[in-house]
């Protein structure tokens, strides 16, 4: 398997094992900038559903989204867990909902620009209703950790309701559960199994590791090769979701925006270094994007 130059990013051939690794030259033109017409609506609207009783996944994703340069960031929050949401929140909305109308109602304004739902959701039958109904709206969606347990082995009703950019973001675990297979431990065979996944899901898939495999649904294919270890802690998974979204609310296309989050969360965890908890990297992100863009 041959690595290509970081030029274009081009379709994964198979036959030649070609893939690209991340880099900044493949998506740094893509990133956001705010200008002096931009307002924090114009900026992107961030919406995120919230977990009980897991509360701090989504609280993570939702710090990782602001700090990607959303403009607005909230969380969809059942009612009974609303103290516990807005104790620990200042510039993150929690938005209370006392039932399913009222979270569809949260989920149809207008002014949102890209959705997450996963991190402590819970893998249940509401999952899966609500993921569907915010892929109904054809605005990008990210489809993390519990989200994706909630349509194991119903990746099909999944492809059936994807109409607008998507990004599934599974670790080995939730890639089983979803497709029914394996993730192989070789990088070509995983590549390949990636590209079917993401055929059949008409998505973006991010197959998250040590080094992480971002396909697109027309082949394109980016391995990413700097991730340290430390990485491997609990929650690092919700910031990067996080991130993601919060790149896609402010237009960003969602194959880049996914690889340039997976970048940007390698590049902050290298930072912190030794100690590292998943809580240490929204907070680095803004000195990432400075270094890059400076
Ligand atoms: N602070 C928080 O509130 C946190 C909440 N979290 C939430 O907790 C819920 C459960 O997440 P989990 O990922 O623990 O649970 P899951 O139930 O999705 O999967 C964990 C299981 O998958 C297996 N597995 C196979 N390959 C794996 C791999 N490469 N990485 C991880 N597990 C692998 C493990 O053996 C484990 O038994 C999610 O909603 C998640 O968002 C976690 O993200 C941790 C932090
Ligand atoms: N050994 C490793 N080296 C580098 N990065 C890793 C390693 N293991 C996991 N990661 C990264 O850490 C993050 C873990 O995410 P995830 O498994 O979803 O955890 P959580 O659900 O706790 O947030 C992913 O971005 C993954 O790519």
């Amino acid at each position: 398997m041959h690595k290509l130059a970081n030029t274009h990013i081009q379709a994964y051939n198979p036959a030649m094992s070609h893939y690209q690794s991340n880099s900044p030259a493949l998506w740094q033109s893509l990133l956001p900038q705010p200008d002096s017409n931009s307002h924090k609506y114009s900026r992107g609207y961030v919406m995120i559903q919230g977990g009980y009783p897991v509360t701090g996944a989504a609280r993570l994703a939702a710090l990782a989204a602001a700090r990607s340069g959303a403009g607005i960031t909230a969380i969809a929050v059942p009612a009974v867990a609303l103290n516990i949401y807005a104790s620990q929140l200042l510039s993150i909305m929690a938005k209370p909902y006392a039932s399913t109308l009222d979270l569809y109602a949260l989920i149809h304004d207008p002014r949102i620009g890209a959705f997450l739902i996963g991190p402590g959701a819970g893998a249940s039958k509401e999952t899966r209703e609500t993921t569907l109904t915010m892929l109904q709206t054809a605005k990008p969606v990210v489809i993390d950790a519990d989200a994706l347990t909630a349509f194991s082995r119903k990746s099909d009703s999944l492809k059936k309701a994807i109409i607008g950019q998507c990004v599934l973001t599974p670790h080995d675990g939730e890639f089983e559960k979803l497709f029914g297979l394996r993730p192989a431990v070789q990088l070509p065979e995983r590549i390949a199994q990636a590209l079917v996944a993401a055929k059949q899901t008409n998505s973006n898939i991010l197959l998250k590791g040590a080094n992480t495999i971002i396909v697109g649904p027309d082949e394109r294919v980016i391995v990413n090769e700097n991730a340290p270890a430390t990485l491997a802690t609990a929650g690092a998974g919700d910031v990067l979701a996080g991130l993601i979204t919060g790149l896609l609310a402010q237009g960003m296309p969602s194959f880049e925006a996914a690889a340039a989050a997976v970048w940007l969360h390698s590049e902050a965890a290298k930072l912190y270094g030794m100690g590292l908890i998943a809580e240490d990297l929204p907070g680095l992100i803004p000195k990432v994007w400075h270094q890059l863009t400076a």
